[in-house]
């Protein structure tokens, strides 16, 4: 080695799951720990992490760029936040008193209310409006100690609207630190053109979806695969659609009623179902079968003010599952970019460890969006993406809650926040935005 571009010393803890596959079950509390770390990157990857003493000795005579010292902090895999609806415009504090008085999310939507509300916002918004509320969000994420995110589409319902939010996820890929997964998901509602007609509607998601697929603007495709939304026949339509044009399919499965959705995604062997309160044994049981990553958000029933949770124990403890979290990130449900307050809510609502939350978080969520070979380990090979919480242990991260507790993160072998900041904000207005 002659060459090290980050050298990262003085962790004071070291604490990753380890491998590119998804941990299941019990193998979710299975982390490596490594007290007095440090990490040496170069080219934007890991090049060696473990002991102190014995990174340095693995130097040789590497010449070093730049060192940094973690001051005592714990440092884990930048955390991954795989299913989000970053990209929209407006936002919904007018329904809070509907839903302080009790209205219930899918009647708010029947109403034209809700998704169809952000629809209308994000039609309405020009290109430019779309990014640079997003890129805010990114900015929040990042400095919480995120370093991929899955971006979702869905609250343009026409080809061109959902192109228009798909592009901007692609700018903001290329000209943010974070990285961004992008999904398709016209099959987000039924547009207010199509009431009464979701068959037709359908029909032209299956349409869109080639020409989304051509010009490369997703890898994933999503289906909200729900009662008075799309029934399991219409969403194995648009899912099957999608994967004849090289998508992977995504579900947003059984969160409110037991559907089926579950079944479905492990009849089509999903990478992920999201969501699932309402699911069934056999549900949870044709995932572990299929391999099929559950992407539990409890931030979403924690703000909808339900007193259900999904059943990550029985995923975990008896359905062998490799859970996985996220914030879903959007207007309505869950406006909230903080995937610490999901750290804190899986702890509290889902009776998940510490151990268990950080797989979720990191390796679990990675594979949830089909990149656990580069991310969502602190390993060599992997990219170098890390976070340092100023925190002595993890089971500190749920138990001190409502602080952000990232002192630092390294993006891509680069320190992106440090000392709580963004380093070397990238300008908004260079090339390349809308
Ligand atoms: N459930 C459907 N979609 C989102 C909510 C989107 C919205 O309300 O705008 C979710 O995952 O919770
Ligand atoms: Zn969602």
């Amino acid at each position: 080695m002659d060459r090290i571009d980050l050298l990262l010393t003085g962790i004071g803890c070291l604490v990753t799951p380890v491998g590119n596959a998804p941990h299941r079950g019990q193998a979710m509390s299975e982390l490596r720990e490594i007290p007095q770390a440090a990490i040496a990157m170069r080219d934007g990857l890991i090049a060696l992490a473990g002991p102190e003493s014995d990174v340095l000795n693995g130097l040789g005579g590497a010449a070093v760029a730049e060192t940094l010292d973690a001051g005592g902090c714990l440092a884990a895999p930048g955390l991954v936040d795989p299913h989000t609806h970053l990209v929209h415009a407006g936002s919904r504090e007018h329904e809070l008193a509907l839903k302080r008085a009790g209205m219930p999310y899918l009647d708010i939507l029947a109403q034209g209310g809700g998704i169809l509300s952000t629809v209308r916002a994000t039609r309405g918004a020009s290109a430019r409006e779309l990014y640079e509320k997003a890129y805010r969000s990114l900015d929040i994420m990042l400095l919480q100690g995120v370093t991929t995110v899955e971006a979702k589409s869905g609250y343009g319902l026409s080809l061109e609207t959902e192109r228009k939010q798909l592009r901007a996820a692609k700018l903001l890929n290329d000209a943010h630190p974070l990285d961004i997964a992008s999904t398709f998901m016209g099959a987000h509602a039924v547009p207010a053109e199509y009431k009464g007609r979701t068959d037709e509607y359908a029909d032209l998601v299956c349409e869109m979806l080639p020409r989304i697929a051509e010009e490369g603007l997703a890898e994933f495709c999503d289906v909200f695969c729900e009662h008075g939304v799309f029934t399991v026949e219409q969403s194995r339509r648009i899912l099957l659609a999608g994967r004849r044009c090289g998508l992977h399919s995504k579900i947003h499965a059984d969160e409110i009623e037991s559907l089926g959705g579950a079944e479905l995604a492990g009849e089509l062997g999903a990478v992920s179902a999201d969501h699932l309160l309402a699911a069934s044994d056999e549900g949870l049981r044709m995932l572990a079968a299929n391999g099929v990553i559950p992407v539990l958000l409890p931030g979403t029933s924690f703000n909808l003010g339900l007193n259900r949770h999904a059943r990550a124990r029985d995923m975990i403890d008896k359905f062998n599952l490799p859970v996985s979290l996220a914030t879903d990130y959007n207007p309505g449900s869950c406006p909230t970019e903080s995937i610490q307050l999901v750290i804190m809510l899986a702890s509290l609502n889902l009776k998940m460890t510490p151990e268990e939350i950080l797989t979720a978080c990191t390796i679990n969520a990675a594979c949830a969006i089909g990149r656990g070979h580069r991310i969502g380990t602190i390993e060599a090979g992997k990219q170098a993406d890390i976070v340092l919480f100023d925190a002595p242990n993890l089971a500190y991260l749920p138990y001190h809650f409502g602080v952000n507790h990232a002192y630092g993160v390294i993006k891509n072998g680069q320190a992106a926040v440090w000392n709580r900041q963004i380093v070397k904000p990238r300008s908004n207005s260079g090339e390349g935005t809308p």
